[in-house]
């Protein structure tokens, strides 16, 4: 049984039979917007751990200025064992591998309802679509996951748990720079509404104007990604989409909305995109930390930019905006 959705019947039933086709051509061209590749700032988490406060000081300004200045770094040495990495990728692809009318049955797995995604029902335009599927996981829903005798509950629990540890002291110290307490982010793993957002990019085989993932900043207050090394990720910085070169043992964090507001638009939550792969898979794993529904969002300084709204005002007009528009408006409906 076929385990890749029906990307191209359904691209030409919401956009006819125009659709882009790869040629050898397009192939081989990226988005004509792309302009370099580059290395971001990379943060060796192991001085905050040993004891030199000069260096523990240096690592922390560096986040900061990264936080500030690109919304994006690259962290090292933050003490995930790469088992725990090679474990979750292998149960990734396992779980993608699974027949396409497995993933799309209601109650798979027992996940939550909308838990596999892919394409985009809502675009209205190629651009719009995203040649990719995901398998959106709460953090709440994993003690009641099934034991399917494929490993995949302990695994993404083991996961989670290590990538939570790192998400919490990352929180903690961004936090304390912008005058909110750190105790604001304790206990992350008890926050039931961080999720595990699995992607897989499939070969290019429209036009290169279609993405793998369409570009978007993240909701969350943080974002952790670890992807293998074939590389797509992008972000938009000073007027130009910038390539991010993959880095092993590296995971990549970025500021999401949440902490944009949070931060009074001191830290950056910065547009992304991942551009198709040529020829190749690509699998990702990015973990969102998040609120409660009901969590004020509200920053501490003056004036302040965005009004106070909770994480669910937050998701429910983003969700009316990507239905009416294809596209999620984000933290410029809450400016003052
Ligand atoms: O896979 C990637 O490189 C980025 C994923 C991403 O931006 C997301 O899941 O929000
Ligand atoms: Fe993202």
């Amino acid at each position: 049984m076929a385990s890749q959705p029906p990307f191209e019947t359904n691209f030409s039933s919401i956009f006819g039979s125009s659709s882009p086709r790869s040629t050898s051509d397009s192939n081989m061209v990226t988005p004509t917007v792309q302009t370099a590749r580059i290395k971001l700032p990379l943060i060796d988490l192991s001085h905050l751990t040993n004891g030199d406060e000069v260096k523990r000081k240096r690592c922390v300004k560096q986040m900061v200025e990264a936080a500030i200045e690109w919304g994006f770094f690259q962290i090292v040495n933050h003490g995930i064992p790469k088992e725990v990495f090679d474990m979750m990728f292998l149960e990734e692809k396992k779980l993608f591998d699974r027949s396409f009318s497995e993933k799309v049955r209601e109650n798979f797995l027992d996940f939550s309802t909308n838990c596999y995604r892919w394409g985009n029902p809502n675009a209205t335009s190629p651009a719009q679509y995203s040649l990719s599927e995901a398998f959106h996981i709460t953090l709440g829903e994993i003690s009641s996951f099934p034991d399917d005798g494929n490993n995949l509950r302990t695994t993404v629990g083991m996961y989670v748990q290590e990538i939570a540890r790192v998400a919490q002291m990352i929180c903690e110290i961004l936090a304390k720079q912008v005058n909110v307490n750190p105790k604001y982010f304790k206990n992350i793993c008890e926050l039931k509404n961080s999720f595990l957002r699995l992607n897989k990019y499939h070969p290019r085989i429209f036009g290169s104007e279609v993405f793998g993932l369409v570009p978007h900043t993240d909701t969350s207050f943080i974002t952790i990604l670890s992807q293998d090394q074939i590389g797509g990720l992008e972000l938009f910085k000073n007027g130009q989409w910038i390539g991010v070169k993959p880095c092993s043992e590296a995971l990549t964090v970025n500021i999401g909305d949440m902490f944009q507001a949070l931060s009074n638009g001191v830290y950056q939550s910065v547009r992304h995109r991942v551009i198709s792969p040529v020829n190749i898979e690509r699998l990702s794993l990015a973990f969102f930390v998040c609120p409660y529904l009901e969590t004020k969002i509200e920053c501490f300084a003056n004036p302040k930019k965005y009004r106070s709204f909770s994480f669910r005002e937050y998701k429910e007009q983003s969700e009316r905006d990507v239905k009416e528009t294809g596209d999620k408006v984000g933290l410029s409906r809450f400016l003052i």
